[in-house]
């Protein structure tokens, strides 16, 4: 019986039975090695964790990615969402999931500091690109067949991953690694959890939550609203929302929901899908953050804003962005679209191009070139800001105005006088710009993003207090924003969505955690963690026009 067919039917699992049903083939993961064993070649990104490198081991000649697992603080030890990504990837065992290989090791060289700790190097193949950078590289131009066949892995993937009940909680484009094979893997479980509900069925959505988990999870512009207005027995359908936000953004070439804070997600989100009602979201009054909403009535433009992909497109992005979560579209039946079945039929993954490498780091590459592009025709208007006054519809494009894509790849004139707080490559994205950094850079300066580290220098590094601090920071992108989600989910799953085999270490962790921080409180209340995401949250709660008060 295979580790799928285990899972159908079956109810909650103990701990060792969930291992023992995802045991991987005994020789697919080394262990633990030194670092010396591989050759460091050069830096590929930066993540919540750490630096992302590439590398070649020296047993095997194989080119790897060791992604470093930084201690932002070393009293607080090795970090439980390291722990978390490596325990799930060590389980798994799927073609379209990025697969961890080995651990390796650095010891603190001999005669340094004592209290040195050693640091943990995850391994995984390397892949050429996340489908992020890939998009934002303006010599690609991603043809209808071989969206289909992301699609078409990145669902196989899914599949898997909700059949074997985990929920990855950070689905979005960065997240989606793509080698030069066509073989398109989903990365990045620092989110991801066991899901103790029913497995997806064919025909049946999304299905009905059985208990409760922290709704402080997925990057904004890929968030479902049921998360964004708090609902905490969500599903499966989290992470379908998110297929649905990547599928719009391959056909758009850009993001299509770049909210600016959680309220401004939301009206995006009403603009493209409708605003919600009894029929098609039912229960949406009744959750907490539906409170004080009270969005201008719409019917969602989806079908204008991509009519020019078909009407497959259209149905498919339509059911994937489904305003009700219980009947959101799950990855079996996605698979089954009528979409994959029209021509031009999906690539297979070997017929697909080879591409420029597109990592972060690659990406400054890309804006400098597209910033040295001529000026396009003037009259789009996206791309102006928080501070524009304009409206937001204006300011993201939901209109039309700054889709992104095969050439031209915008609509905008140049920019007008006084507009250079955007740098033009950003400009040409199409995308909201990052806000302004204070010019002290100290009184919004984000507490969870720099806690731990040397202030950041430069634009990225703090935020407006109009916004929530869970603002994507454009300079890198989205992704690198996690850091605080991440916490602040901890937090919340100790306190009783954790695993059930992880109930004991949390509640020893959470010992801790408390004590450190009555300590920390007494030191300083101002890193008081729970009152930074208080702040936060009433950040978000700033009247805005769809709101009643
Ligand atoms: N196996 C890999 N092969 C090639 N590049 C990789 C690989 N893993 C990660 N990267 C690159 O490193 C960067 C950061 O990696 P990753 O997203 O896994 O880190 P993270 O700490 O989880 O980041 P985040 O803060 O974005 O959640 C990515 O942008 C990606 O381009």
């Amino acid at each position: 019986m295979s580790v799928l067919e285990s899972q159908e039917g079956s109810g909650a699992l103990s701990p060792r039975s969930f291992a023992l049903q995802h045991a991987r083939p005994r020789n697919s993961f080394v262990g633990c090695s030194r670092i010396s064993d591989y050759e460091v070649l050069g830096k590929l990104g930066e993540g919540t964790f750490g630096e992302v490198h590439r590398a070649r081991s020296k047993k095997t000649g194989k080119l790897v990615a060791l992604k470093k697992i930084i201690m932002h603080n070393e009293k607080d030890g090795f970090p439980i969402t390291a722990l978390r990504e490596i325990r799930l990837l060590k389980l798994l065992n799927h073609q379209n999931i990025l697969r961890l290989e080995d651990m390796a090791v650095e010891h603190p060289a001999r005669g340094s500091d004592k209290r040195k700790r050693p640091i943990m190097y995850m391994v995984t193949p390397y892949m050429d690109h996340d489908l992020s950078g890939l998009l934002e590289n303006p010599s690609v131009h991603f043809t209808e067949p071989q969206i289909k066949c992301y699609m078409l892995q990145l669902l196989e993937g899914l599949k898997y991953l909700h059949a074997n009940r985990i929920l990855h909680r950070d689905m979005k484009a960065a997240n989606l690694l793509i080698n030069n094979k066509g073989i398109l893997q989903i990365a990045d479980f620092g989110l991801a959890r066991h899901y103790d509900g029913e497995t997806p069925k064919p025909g049946q959505g999304g299905g009905e939550g059985k208990r409760e988990y922290t709704s402080l999870v997925v990057t904004r512009w890929y968030r479902p609203p049921e998360l964004l207005m708090h609902l905490r027995r969500y599903t499966t359908a989290i992470d379908m929302w998110g297929v649905g936000c990547v599928f719009g953004e391959m056909l758009t070439g850009k993001p299509i929901l770049a909210g600016e804070s959680d309220g401004h997600q939301l009206e995006l989100i009403f603009e493209l899908c409708g605003t919600p009602t009894d029929d098609n979201m039912p229960g949406w009054r009744s959750l907490p953050g539906a409170e004080n909403l009270c969005p201008r009535p719409r019917q969602g433009n989806l079908g204008y804003r991509f009519r020019e992909h078909g009407p497959q497109a259209v149905s498919l992005l339509k059911e994937l962005l489904k305003l009700d979560w219980k009947k959101r579209i799950n990855a079996i039946d996605a698979l089954q679209h009528p979409y994959f079945r029209t021509p031009p039929y999906p690539a297979k993954p070997h017929e697909l191009p080879a591409f420029e490498e597109s990592h972060e780091l690659d990406r400054r590459k890309f804006h400098d070139r597209r910033a040295a592009m001529p000026p396009a025709p003037r009259g789009g208007t996206v791309g102006r800001g928080p501070h524009d006054d304009r409206g937001p519809d204006y300011r993201n494009g939901v209109n039309g105005a700054g889709r992104y894509g095969p050439p031209p790849r915008n609509n905008r004139g140049p920019a007008p006088p006084g507009d250079d707080r955007v740098p033009a490559w950003y400009r040409d994205r199409g995308l909201p710009p990052r806000p302004p950094p204070p010019a002290d850079g100290g009184d919004y300066a984000d507490p969870y993003r720099d806690r731990g580290r040397p202030p950041r220098g430069g634009p990225g590094g703090g935020t407006r207090p109009d916004v929530d601090t869970y603002i994507p920071s454009y300079d890198r992108d989205p992704r690198r924003d996690d850091r605080r989600r991440r916490d602040d989910m901890m937090r919340d799953d100790r306190r009783g969505g954790a695993e059930p085999w992880d109930r004991d270490q949390y509640r020893d962790r959470r010992r801790d955690w408390d004590d450190r921080s009555r300590t920390s409180r007494t030191r300083s209340r101002s890193r008081s963690p729970m009152r930074d995401r208080d702040r936060d949250r009433d950040r978000d709660r700033e009247p805005r026009d769809m709101y009643r008060r």
